[in-house]
C-alpha cells in the first residue's frame, strides 16, 4: 500500500510567492528573486511531504501564477499577439507568462490579457487556453522537465504532473469558428510525447495524468479521443507507468470508460462521490492500482478515521494490499496550508482548531491512514485513532453547532418569502419614478481600490495599534473621499468603497454567528490573489445588522442614490468552508435569512438601491448535469429569500462574474433581481448573446471593461461595447458599469478608467436622439 499526494499548496505559508510577484510587477524587486522564492517554496513542499512519509510526491505541480497557463506554454499555444512581447528586448520567459496573465501595457505596447475563468466548481480561476483552427504546439517552456530534475537533485524521485491532453483541450476556447478543439489532439499529442520522453530519460518513473472531465458529462466523440489517446499513449511508453486521476465528482457512467484506459493506477475522489467505490472495484481490470481519494482536498475538517477505514478495507478486501493507495481526494492547492501557523487562541479557539486539518495535516493524516491500515499497526497508531474518534465526538455534542431558534425559523419559511410584492414591470415603474435614473445608468460593482495603506489600518487595528475609533476615522475619511470623487466625475448610483472590508465573504462571516475564522488560513484565488475562506462550523445567525452603519454614512454624505452592498447566501457559502453534518441547502437556506434582514435593515434606513453579489451562483453548479435542478432549485430560492423581504420601489441588484450563463439562464431569470451587472468584457459581450436570445427580462449591466488587468481602457472601446450590448438588448434594460469590483486596481488606472467609462455613457445618451438608431 502506498501513499500519494495529487498536488501541495504554492504560495507559500506566509504567502511568499504572492509578496514577491506583486513586487516584481510593481518594478520594486528583481526577477531572480521571485525564481529563488519559486525554488524555496518548491523545495520547502518536497521536504514537508517527504518527511511526513508520502512516498509518491509530486512535481510540476507549483506555479507562478496558473497550472494551466504552464501548460499553454509549455505547449507554445502563446496567442499571436503575445509576440511582440517576446520579442522585446530584455524579456525572459516569465515575463511572456505573465503578460499572458495579465495583459501587458508599456511604451507603446498594449495587449490584453487572457480570459480567465473557475477551475469546476472551485474558488480557483484559470486562464484558459486559445484554440485556432489547424493550430501546431511545440515545446516551449521545459517548467515540467526542470522541477522534475530539480527534485531528483534533492535526492526526492517525484511524479510529474501534467493536465492530461483531453482536459486540457477542453478546458481551452475555440477563439475561431470552423472546428472542433478536440480534433487538435493529433497535433498536441506529438508534444507530450517529447516531454514523456525527456521525464523518461530523466528517471520518472511515474506521470500523473489529470483528467478530472473523466468526472463530467462526456459525448460519445470524446469518450472515444479519451480511448484513441490514451492507447497511443501507452503504445508509445509500455515501460512508463500512468496515474490517471479524476476528482470533483463521481465518474458515474464514464466509469466503464476510466476503467478501460491503459494506465497502471486510476484515482478516483471518495469524498465527494464515496458511492461510486463498489462500481469502479467491480470494473477495475485485474492489475490496475486503485487510488482512494479519502482525505478532503476541498475541506478543512479532520478525517474521520474510523469511517475512511472501513473504505481502505472494502478496497483492499477485493484488490489487496498491493493495489490500494491512501491520497487526498484531489490537489491541496485548494486547502490551507498548516494549521500549527493558527496560533492566536482568540481567533481560533482550541475547542474549533482540535476539528480541522489544513494541507500539512492532511498528508500526515494519509500516511497515518495507511499505517493504521496495516495489520500490524502499533500502539502509537493506536492512540492516534483514538484521539480521531474523541474529536470527531467532541465534535458532534458540541454546544457550539446547535440553535434551536435558527432551525425553527428555517422550518418556517413560506413560498410567501420567496416572492417580491409585485411582478418586475410594477417594480419597474415605481423604481423609475422614484429613482429618475438616465438611461445607459452609470454605476460601479462596489469596491474600490484596497490600498496597502487601507489594508495596513485594519493591520494596526489587529495589531492593537490603533483604536477602534482611529480605525473607523480613517475608513470614514476614506469613503468620504471616494463619494466625492464619484460625484465628481458624475456617476449616477455611487458605491461607499467598502473599504472596511477586508473580503467580500469573510466580512460577513466575521459578523454572523456560526463562523470561525483562521489568521493565516490563505487559499490561491487566482494569481497572486489569495482568500481566507471562513469556517462555517454551526446554525447561522445574525445578531446585529452589518452594514447599515457604512451604508447610511455614505447616503448621508450625497444626493445622489448610495447603493447598499451584501453578498448573498450562495456565494456566503461557496467561498466558506462549510459543516459537513448537514446538507448545504440548510446552512444556505440560514445564511439567507441572515442577509434578508440586512436587506429590510438597508431599506429601513434609507437605502432604496441594495445590491446582492452572487458571483459564485454558477461556480456551485454541480459538474454533472442530472444534479442541477436539485441545486438550482435552492440556490435561486435562497436568494430570493434573500432580496423579498422589501417594498416595490426598492431596488434589487445582483452581480456576477466569471460565469457562463448558456445554461442556466432560466435560473438567473427567476432570481428575479431589478437588475443584474455581469461581466463581459473580456469575452467581448459574447456573454449577452445568451441573455438576448433568452429575452432576459429585467435590467442588465453589462460589464465595458475588464477590471482584472491594470491595463486603462479608453472609451471607443467602451462605446463599442455598449453599441455591440444596444444591437441585441433594448436601450431601457441597459446599466453601464465595469467587469467587477476595483479593490485589486490602483486608484490612478480605476479613477482614468471610470472617467472614460462615464464620458462612453453619455457619448450613448447622445446618440439616442439620433433617429437613425430608432
Ligand atoms: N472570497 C472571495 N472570493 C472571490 C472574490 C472575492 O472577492 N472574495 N473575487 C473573485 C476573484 N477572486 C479574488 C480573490 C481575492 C482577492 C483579493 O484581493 N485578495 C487579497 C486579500 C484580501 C484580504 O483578505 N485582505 C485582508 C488582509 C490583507 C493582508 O494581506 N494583510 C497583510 C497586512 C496588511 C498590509 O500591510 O497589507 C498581512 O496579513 O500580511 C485585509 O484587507 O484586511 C489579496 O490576495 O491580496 C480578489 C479577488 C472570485 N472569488
Ligand atoms: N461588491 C463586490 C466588489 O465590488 C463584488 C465582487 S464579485 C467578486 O468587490
Ligand atoms: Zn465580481
Amino acid at each position: 500500500m502506498l501513499t500519494q499526494n495529487l498536488g501541495y499548496p504554492r504560495i507559500g505559508g506566509q504567502r511568499e510567492l504572492k509578496k514577491v510577484c506583486e513586487n516584481y510587477w510593481a518594478g520594486k524587486t528583481g526577477l531572480k528573486n521571485v525564481l529563488t522564492v519559486g525554488k524555496n517554496i518548491r523545495h520547502e513542499n518536497w521536504q514537508t511531504q517527504k518527511n511526513a512519509g508520502i512516498d509518491l510526491i509530486p512535481s510540476n505541480d507549483f506555479s507562478y501564477y496558473d497550472h494551466v497557463l504552464d501548460h499553454s506554454l509549455m505547449f507554445g499555444n502563446i496567442p499571436k499577439r503575445y509576440n511582440e512581447v517576446i520579442l522585446k528586448q530584455g524579456n525572459e520567459e516569465l515575463d511572456l507568462y505573465f503578460a499572458m496573465a495579465r495583459g501587458y501595457q508599456k511604451d507603446v505596447l498594449d495587449v490584453v490579457a487572457m480570459e480567465m475563468t473557475k477551475w469546476f466548481d472551485t474558488n480557483y480561476h484559470y486562464i484558459v487556453p486559445e484554440f485556432y483552427k489547424d493550430q501546431q504546439f511545440r515545446l516551449f517552456s521545459t517548467k515540467a522537465t526542470n522541477e522534475f530534475y530539480e527534485a531528483k537533485q534533492l535526492g526526492i524521485i517525484t511524479k510529474p504532473v501534467l493536465i492530461g491532453p483531453v482536459s486540457y483541450l477542453l478546458l481551452g476556447k475555440e477563439k475561431e469558428a470552423g472546428f472542433d478543439k478536440i480534433d487538435l489532439i493529433k497535433n498536441l499529442l506529438p508534444v507530450y510525447m517529447e516531454i514523456l520522453n525527456k521525464l523518461k530519460d530523466l528517471g520518472a518513473e511515474w506521470i500523473q495524468f489529470d483528467e478530472p472531465f473523466l468526472s463530467l458529462d462526456l459525448t460519445e466523440k470524446e469518450q472515444q479521443v479519451y480511448r484513441d489517446t490514451y492507447r497511443q499513449l501507452r503504445k508509445a511508453f509500455p515501460k512508463l507507468k500512468f496515474l490517471l486521476t479524476t476528482y470533483f465528482e463521481r465518474l458515474g457512467d464514464n466509469a466503464a470508460l476510466a476503467t478501460s484506459l491503459p494506465v497502471d493506477a486510476l484515482h478516483i475522489d471518495l469524498v465527494r462521490a464515496p458511492q461510486q467505490l463498489s462500481g469502479v472495484l467491480d470494473l477495475l481490470p485485474e492489475k490496475t492500482i486503485l487510488s482512494l481519494g479519502v482525505v478532503d482536498g476541498r475541506n478543512i475538517w479532520k478525517n474521520d478515521f474510523v469511517h475512511s477505514l472501513a473504505i481502505i478495507a472494502q478496497a483492499t478486501e477485493k484488490l489487496g494490499d498491493d493495489r490500494v493507495w491512501i491520497t487526498p481526494s484531489c490537489s491541496l492547492i485548494h486547502s490551507p496550508i498548516d494549521l500549527n501557523n493558527e496560533k492566536n487562541e482568540a481567533v481560533l479557539t482550541p475547542e474549533i482548531k482540535q476539528w480541522l486539518a489544513f494541507a500539512k495535516q492532511k498528508v500526515s493524516e494519509v500516511v497515518l491512514l495507511k499505517n493504521l491500515a496495516s495489520a500490524n499497526a502499533g500502539v502509537g497508531h493506536h492512540y492516534k485513532l483514538a484521539e480521531n474518534k474523541h474529536a470527531h465526538a467532541a465534535r458532534k455534542s458540541s454546544v457550539l453547532i446547535h440553535n434551536q431558534a435558527v432551525k425553527k425559523r428555517v422550518a418556517a419559511i413560506t413560498g410567501q418569502d420567496a416572492e417580491r410584492n409585485s411582478a418586475f414591470t410594477a417594480r419597474k415603474l415605481k423604481q423609475l419614478q422614484l429613482l429618475q435614473l438616465p438611461l445607459y445608468t452609470t454605476t460601479t460593482i462596489g469596491s474600490f481600490p484596497q490600498t496597502a495603506e487601507v489594508r495596513s489600518w485594519r493591520a494596526q487595528l489587529k495589531k492593537g495599534n490603533i483604536t477602534q475609533a482611529d480605525y473607523d476615522k480613517h475608513i470614514a475619511e476614506e469613503t468620504e473621499k471616494a463619494v466625492k470623487w464619484q460625484e465628481e466625475i458624475d456617476l449616477d448610483v455611487l458605491v461607499h468603497g467598502e473599504f472596511e472590508r477586508n473580503d467580500m465573504v469573510e466580512y460577513f462571516g466575521e459578523q454572523l454567528a456560526g463562523f470561525a475564522f483562521t489568521q493565516n488560513g490563505w487559499v490561491q484565488s487566482y494569481g497572486s490573489r489569495c482568500v481566507k475562506p471562513p469556517i462555517i462550523y454551526g446554525d447561522v445567525s445574525r445578531p446585529v445588522a452589518m452594514t447599515v452603519k457604512w451604508s447610511a454614512y455614505a447616503q448621508s454624505l450625497t444626493r445622489k442614490w448610495m447603493k447598499g452592498m451584501l453578498t448573498g447566501p450562495v456565494t456566503i457559502l461557496q467561498w466558506s468552508f462549510v459543516r459537513n453534518d448537514q446538507p448545504r441547502s440548510e446552512t444556505c437556506m440560514q445564511i439567507a435569512l441572515a442577509i434578508r434582514d440586512e436587506v429590510v435593515d438597508l431599506e429601513t434606513a434609507g437605502i432604496k438601491i441594495i445590491q446582492i453579489d452572487e458571483p459564485a451562483i454558477r461556480e456551485g453548479l454541480p459538474l454533472r448535469k442530472a444534479d442541477w435542478a436539485t441545486y438550482l432549485h435552492w440556490a435561486v430560492k435562497a436568494f430570493r429569500i434573500s432580496a423579498s423581504g422589501v417594498a416595490d420601489d426598492t431596488q434589487i441588484h445582483t452581480h456576477m462574474c466569471y460565469s457562463e450563463f448558456n445554461d442556466i439562464i432560466q435560473s438567473i431569470a427567476d432570481m428575479d433581481a431589478d437588475v443584474i451587472t455581469i461581466e463581459t468584457s473580456r469575452s467581448q459581450m459574447e456573454l449577452l448573446d445568451v441573455f438576448a436570445g433568452f429575452k432576459y427580462p429585467n435590467d442588465i449591466g453589462p460589464g465595458v471593461y475588464d477590471i482584472h488587468s491594470p491595463r486603462v481602457p479608453n472609451r471607443n472601446e467602451m462605446t463599442h461595447l455598449l453599441k455591440k450590448a444596444r444591437a441585441v438588448i433594448p436601450e431601457a434594460q441597459l446599466w453601464v458599469n465595469p467587469d467587477c469590483g476595483l479593490k485589486t486596481r490602483g486608484w490612478d488606472e480605476a479613477k482614468k478608467a471610470l472617467i472614460e467609462m462615464v464620458a462612453a455613457a453619455k457619448e450613448m445618451r447622445a446618440t439616442i436622439a439620433e433617429p437613425a438608431t430608432i
